[in-house]
């Protein structure tokens, strides 16, 4: 038998090492916001990270910490901040984007906001003044990405969960060995929406065009005869451009959830497209990035954002 004498592993003198791209901040500062000029209270409920980028060598390399805004510092500047109040999430982490860029060796960052939607309580046949419901709707979700003077805004929203009871087809796909899934013309079409869209600028009506682009995208779904999931997305992202020049890609991830036909055979029983079995995994996973022909470059505005192709 042949033995091979290891490798010495290299002694650190002999390796040069180099801190790369680093980022920063407090992760996921949960903010409420309750506004009582009024008897009839106002209420914003925001999750918001905050990352900063810039020369953060010394401490990283050496334990200074000089140029370091602590992350709490950070988490404190999202609660004073909102003192002056929030409004559209775009809009806040704009404002801390400008503020943490004033510090000299800060030269970009990531803010990131998830927005949590609470409905008033009807109660007595009317809208409550002080008490409220968590909708059990969708997420709305922002990022802001600054470097230098550079700026880029996402919005977004996560978990709009739709489905169609028919006006959904899936045929003419490839049949080989492994293949034993149906063709059908007439299946039920579900998904949890999570949707990105990149804009221009930064001189948006950001709460109006939330509110157009989430109803574009549920009017798209709802009037599509589908014939894939593909085909819906597709649909869904072409028709927030043609409607909002202010934006310039949307990038889409829809799960389909599928929706499988209980044989009840085996009780006597037909099923004329009646009784599913809503399965939650494994599920397909439709993803696609839609884009105007002339869309200004994307920079770095997509960077660290998860769970798109
Ligand atoms: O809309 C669909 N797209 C697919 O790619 C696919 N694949 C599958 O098994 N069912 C479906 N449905």
């Amino acid at each position: 038998m042949t033995t091979t004498a290891p490798t010495p592993a290299p002694s650190s003198a002999a390796r040069t090492v180099r801190l790369g791209a680093n980022q920063y901040g407090k992760a996921e500062v949960r903010l409420v916001r309750v506004t009582r000029d009024t008897a009839r209270h106002e209420i914003e409920d925001l999750t918001v990270t905050s990352q900063l980028r810039g020369d953060f060598a010394a401490s990283h390399v050496a334990g200074d910490n000089s140029q370091v805004v602590a992350t709490d510092t950070q988490k404190n500047t999202v609660y004073a901040f909102a003192r002056d109040g929030v409004g559209a999430p775009e809009a806040f982490l704009l404002r801390l984007a400008e503020h943490f860029t004033g510090f000299a060796w800060v030269d970009g960052g990531r803010w990131e906001a998830l927005s949590h939607a609470w409905d008033r309580i009807v109660a007595e046949g009317a809208e409550h003044d002080h008490a409220f419901v968590r909708t059990g709707q969708e997420t709305r979700t922002a990022v802001v990405t600054r470097d230098g003077d550079d700026v880029w805004v996402l919005g977004g929203l996560t978990d709009l969960t739709v489905l169609k009871s028919t006006g959904s087809e899936f045929h003419g796909f490839p049949r080989d060995r492994y293949t034993t899934l149906g063709e059908t013309d007439d299946r039920v079409l579900a998904t949890a929406v999570t949707a990105r869209w990149r804009y221009a600028g930064t001189d948006v009506d950001w709460d109006a065009t939330y509110a157009s682009v989430r109803a574009t995208l549920l009017e798209a779904f709802a009037t599509t005869h589908s014939l894939a999931l593909q085909q819906t997305l597709y649909a869904m992202a072409e028709a927030v451009l043609v409607a909002h020049p202010a934006i310039v890609e949307v990038r889409l991830s829809l799960p389909n959830k599928h929706h499988f036909l209980v044989d009840l055979s085996p009780f006597g029983l037909d099923n004329p497209n009646e009784v599913f079995y809503a399965a939650d995994r494994p599920y397909g996973l439709i993803e696609a990035s839609v884009s105007v022909e002339d869309a200004p470059p994307a920079g770095r505005a997509w960077e660290s954002v998860a769970g798109f192709c």
